[in-house]
């Protein structure tokens, strides 16, 4: 069994929706990123790649690469997960903070949690997601952007 995190920032942008966890949540901004942005998904990416030693995200997809322009960060995920079960790891647990003022992410939990379990293909119970906000401190408070943390634990398949 072997622990991995990540931890991943995304600044924000004019726009008018967030994607996070694979849900479209409606805002008032957007994520600048080369991808679609997905915080949430590429701390837990780092989180898994971190467990099984193999770097991080940016080394698997540059983002100075255009095929990952605009890309969706599920693909990314499975492709993570792939590179994981080719080395005869499977996904035990994780469990994920979204660091955001704004929006209310409560609403959107469970879709996230239903999508990452289906990517990560385990049981939604082995998959936690949680929110909070900073209560306005720094740059998360000050709704510049989004931060995200990830832990997970990978157990021989
Ligand atoms: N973007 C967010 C942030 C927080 N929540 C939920 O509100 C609860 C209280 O947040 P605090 O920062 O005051 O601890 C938190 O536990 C989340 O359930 C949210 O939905 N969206
Ligand atoms: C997801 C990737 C894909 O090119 O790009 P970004 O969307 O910019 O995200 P970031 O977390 O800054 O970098 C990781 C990259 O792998």
């Amino acid at each position: 069994m072997r622990i991995g995190h990540g931890y991943d920032v995304h600044a924000f942008e004019a726009g008018d929706y967030l994607m996070l966890g694979g849900v479209r949540v409606p805002h008032d901004r957007a994520f600048k990123a080369h991808s679609d942005g997905d915080v949430l998904i590429h701390a837990l990416c780092d989180a898994l790649i971190g467990a099984a030693a193999l770097g991080d995200i940016g080394r698997h997809f540059p983002d100075t690469d255009p095929r990952y322009a605009g890309a969706d960060s599920r693909a990314l995920l499975r492709a993570v997960l792939q590179k994981l079960v080719e080395r005869g790891w499977r996904v035990g647990n994780v469990d994920c903070t979204v660091i955001a003022q704004m929006p209310k992410l409560a609403p959107h939990i469970e879709a996230m949690r239903t999508h990452l379990a289906a990517d990560l293909a385990i049981e939604p119970e082995r998959v936690n997601v949680k929110a909070t906000t900073t209560e306005r401190l720094g740059f998360t408070g000050r709704e510049e952007g989004v931060a995200a943390h990830a832990v997970v634990l990978i157990e021989r398949g």
